[in-house]
This record gives structure tokens, sequence and C-alpha cells, in this order.
């Protein structure tokens, strides 16, 4: 495949435009790639830009393998080549260009996305196995609709792929209870960039089975992915409760976080809004039916710029009473200190619950938001600095609000798994903190790189501050910030790259390696 496609597309560089579109089916079948490779144009459609909106590169070529030997082929044929850099690409929502192969090979994963779908039952419990490059919201939709079992941790939006998510760890309002996805898988089948295809699990290659996992793409390309099971609940009921004083807020979250198990809320996140009517991060964003108000007038006088809510939710099955779901949130959230009288809440399907970001998703595709830049910056923060991040940023930097969703809510680091190569601050608990940015369609380019640069001076602050915080999704150019970004794990991390892609072939997007000549 080098020997025909580099040269080709090297030599053919000034007329790119020309091959637009071009399919290589002869080269696919002379390098026993059973699987479509698009060049020029048509590859740059696919893989030259991500949600993020704020990298373009032109990748040599995509690759939509069939399987994991079309795989392994690829990294095998970059093995082969003294510059060729391999990207797995899940559904391509990274924000800074992890996913992206600048003239190198992007293998699309969604073109295997139905190879696996299976449900086993383990004395551990049930358990499916699906395909790195399914979607998570697939994923439910099967495993509820024809078992009555769904996976127990998730993320708020689930348009990304199981690999995609595994790759980083999978956050969300069950994490505290569940941990991160990566918490919750027990198998993986993967394709390391020695071009090797491995079953690893916690006793089997359990080396790379922990690598992988957090691992950004780094170590191998997961292909199928075993994620354990619970009965789906029918219905959840999703509430909103108001704070005024920050402290109060964490406190009654880090309460319902630390709560044992089944005697807590089923999911708990909180997000931070400003104090006023603004549509995109004010009053009108708290409410959770349309027909329900934010009356201000039940704030207190001395509630400042911002605002903070808990969102919770309770799983129940269709016959539960009424009286009983009630007697169950009336338990829990008698004990909260929120304003009274800004309490919002509805019943719906558990899968409504776990799809609602899909209306948002519709919404900002039809006002053209989902296709503008999305600089968003998300991090973990320790519970020792989370009130001096309130004061600086969220009550001064960002007061008048980021475009976007504002989330922070606490996690425990016991539901993670040290042996997996994510990063976390020190301390049991921590908060996840994210500044989902949006950019108006008839935003001018200043106001879009204003938000890059408050995010640049958000992250320096917390450097130079000495704030315990690692950046999730992290977005590094220099090794000196991976280098500090890892910290005592950096060794390992480097360890393992050693190990499993000693020629440095995996998503170079992540700008952590170079590859080695
Ligand atoms: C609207 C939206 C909401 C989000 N909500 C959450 C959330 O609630 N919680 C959360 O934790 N994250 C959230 N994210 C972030 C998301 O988890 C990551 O960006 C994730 O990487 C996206 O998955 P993807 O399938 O698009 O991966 P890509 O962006 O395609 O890839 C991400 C990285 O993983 C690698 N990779 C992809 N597939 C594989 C594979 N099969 N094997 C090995 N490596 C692979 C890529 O090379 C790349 O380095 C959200 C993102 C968006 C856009």
């Amino acid at each position: 495949m080098i020997a025909y496609i580099e040269p080709y597309f090297l030599d053919n560089d000034a007329d790119a435009a020309s091959v637009t579109g071009q399919s290589f089916d002869g080269v696919s079948e002379s390098l026993h790639i059973q699987g479509e490779i698009l060049c020029g144009g048509a590859a740059t459609d696919i893989a030259g830009k991500d949600f993020g909106g704020m990298n373009c590169v032109k990748p040599l070529a995509v690759v939509r393998p069939v399987g994991p030997e079309d795989i392994a082929g690829a990294v095998r044929a970059a093995l082969r080549s003294d510059k060729l850099t391999v990207a797995a690409r899940g559904n391509g929502h990274s924000i800074n260009g992890q996913a992206m192969a600048e003239r190198g090979l992007v293998l699309d994963m969604r073109s295997t996305a139905e190879n696996h779908f299976e449900v086993g039952y383990l004395p551990g419990g049930a358990f499916v196995d699906v395909s790195g490059g399914a979607l998570w919201e697939n994923v439910l939709k099967r495993c509820v609709s024809e078992y009555g079992l769904a996976p127990r941790s998730w993320t708020d939006y689930l348009g990304l792929t199981v690999g995609g998510t595994l790759s980083n760890a999978g956050v969300g309002g069950q994490a505290f209870r569940y941990g991160p996805q990566t918490s919750n898988v027990t198998e993986l089948d993967v394709v390391t960039g020695n071009g090797d295809v491995v079953t690893c699990s916690e006793v089997e290659n359990s080396e790379l089975f922990f690598s992988v996992l957090g691992g950004l793409g780094q170590f191998g390309i997961i292909t199928r992915a075993r994620v354990l099971l619970q009965p789906a609940p029918d219905m959840v009921r999703w509430i909103r409760i108001v704070y005024t004083e920050f402290d109060e807020f964490t406190r009654d979250a880090e309460w319902l976080v630390s709560q044992k198990d089944e005697s807590s809320f089923d999911y708990v996140e909180g997000f931070v809004f400003v104090n006023g009517d603004d549509p995109v991060n004010g009053w009108p964003t708290v409410p959770l039916h349309p027909d329900h108000d934010f009356d201000p007038t039940q704030l207190p006088q001395s509630s400042g710029s911002v605002l903070y809510c808990l969102e919770l939710a309770l799983h129940y099955r269709d016959s539960d009473s009424n009286s009983t779901v009630d007697k169950r949130v009336e338990r829990l959230i008698g004990r909260l200190r929120f304003v009274e009288g800004l309490r919002f809440e509805v019943d719906l399907p558990y899968v409504d619950f776990l799809l609602r970001v899909k209306r948002a998703e519709e919404i900002a595709k039809v006002n053209g938001t989902w296709e503008t830049p999305h600089p968003w910056l998300n991090l973990f923060v320790s519970k020792r600095d989370i009130g001096e991040f309130d004061r600086t940023v969220f009550k001064e930097l960002a007061k008048n609000g980021v475009g976007g969703p504002m989330l922070v809510y606490p996690l425990l680091r016991s539901r993670w798994d040290d042996r997996a190569s994510v990063v976390l601050p020190e301390g049991e608990i921590f908060y996840i903190v994210a500044l989902l940015r949006f950019v108006p369609t008839c935003a001018k380019t200043s106001s879009f790189e204003k938000m890059v640069a408050q995010n640049q001076e958000i992250v320096q602050w917390c450097v130079r501050k000495g704030i315990d915080f690692k950046l999730y999704l992290p977005h590094y150019k220099s090794r000196e910030e991976w280098i500090r970004h890892f910290g005592n794990r950096w060794s390992r991390f480097v360890d393992r790259k050693t190990m499993y892609d000693p020629m440095a072939i995996l998503s170079p997007g992540q700008k952590i390696f170079n590859r080695a000549p």
C-alpha cells in the first residue's frame, strides 16, 4: 500500500483536489485489505477535521477496515515505511485533533461498528461484547430493547464510540458509583502498534489491558470491548436544584456521592450558570420542562454573579408506585440545602434520559453551532483546590458564561483503577470541570480567539497557582507539558509505549511522541 499510495499522493499533492473522491480499490486488493481505501479530498472530508473544528490536516488515506486483520494490515504497512502513522478515528468528537494523522493513515472505526454484539452471563454478572467502533447510543438501544439490560456508566452524550471514550476514561453522572467507563470493561481485543492482534484483560496480558484504558490511543486500537451490564430501569426521575453558595453546593454534592451504593441517587452531576436571563448560560437553561419557569424572586438578595445547580436522577420501575418514588426522593433531598422554590423535576423513560443531549445536538445542528468551532476545556481539579478554582474561574473569568454549559461535579478516586493510563489529581474526591463553549454562527473570529485565550489563561493560572489539576482529554504541544501532565506516571507511560508501539505509529494527533524513523 505504501509503495503505491505514498509516492502517488506525495507526487500529486499539489493536485490533490483532482483526486477528490477517488477510491483505491486496486490497492486494497494488492494489500489484502478488504475494506475501502480513500485518498485525496475524500479522505480529508472524512478525517481532516474534528468536532473541535480548530485543526485541519490532510491525511494520506482513510481506510475503512472490515475487521482486526485490516487494522493490523494498516499498522504493519506503516511499520514497513519510515514515516507513516496510523490514527484510529472513532466518531471524530475530539476537540484538538487527537484522532487526526497529518499525511498518515486514518482508520475509520465506524466501519467495524456492527462486528460484535453478543450478550453473555458470567458469575460476576451480565456483559456485552461490542465493537470498538460502535456508538454508545446504539449499544444502549440494543441492550435495552433486546435484553432489558444496560451498561452501568455513561457519558452525557452518546454519539461517541466505545474505543474513543475508553481511550480517555468516559465520565458522567454514574461515575461516582461505578467509576468511569474504563472501570466497567473486563476484556478487550486490541491491535498493538507492533501489528499484533491480542486479547487482554485483568488476568490475561494485563499490562496491555491497563495501558490501553485511558491510553489516548497510544498503545493499541480497540476492536472489541466486553462491557459490564445491569438490569435497565424503566423510568428516571430527573431533578435540578439550585444553590447560591458554592460551599453548600459542594457539601451536598460530596455527601451524595459518598453515600453507600443504592442509598443515593443513581446519577449526580452539577453545573454553574449565570445569575441572569441569558438564554445560553442563565436562568432559562435550568428548568427541565417548557412549562416550568425559573422564578428569580426566590433567590436571596445576597446571591452573586453565578449560581450552581445539582442535577440528580433516580431510577425506578414501572411497577413502583408514585408514592414509593416520592419517598425515596424526599428521604435524600430533604437533607440538601438548596434554595427553596428552585427545584425542577420531570419523569421520563430511562433511554430518553440517557439520550437527553441528543436534543441539544439537534438544536445545535439547526442553528449551525454544531459546525462552528468548539474550544472546550475539560479538567479534573482536586477537592483541595476547587474552592479557589470557583473564586477565580467561575466567579471572575467565566462570570458572564462561556457560550455553553459549565459542568462541575465530584468523583471518587477509589472508583478508578490506578493501573489504567489516565492520570488524576491527588485525594479521594476530585471534581470534573467542563467549559463546553459553542461559538455562535454570526460571531467574529475574535470571539473564538478570546475563548481559546481564556482556556489558556485558566490552564496557566492553574499551573502558576500550584492548583492540583489534570487536563481531561488532554492537549499539550511540548514534551515538557506532557511530562508535567503525567507527573510520576510519565516513565510508566513511556515504558508502555516502548513495549506496545515502539515506532510511535499510533494516534499521532495526541502529539505526545514523534514517529521513529
Ligand atoms: C458533544 C460531546 C459530549 C461529550 N460528553 C462527554 C462526557 O459526558 N464524558 C466524557 O468522558 N467525554 C465526553 N466527550 C468527550 C469524548 O469522550 C471524547 O472526545 C472521545 O474521544 C470522543 O469519542 P470519539 O469516538 O469521537 O473519539 P475520537 O475523537 O474519534 O478519538 C479520540 C482518541 O481515541 C483514539 N481512538 C478512537 N477510537 C479508538 C479505538 N477503537 N481504539 C483505540 N483508540 C481509539 C483516537 O485515535 C483519538 O486519539 C464529549 C464530546 C462531545 C463532542
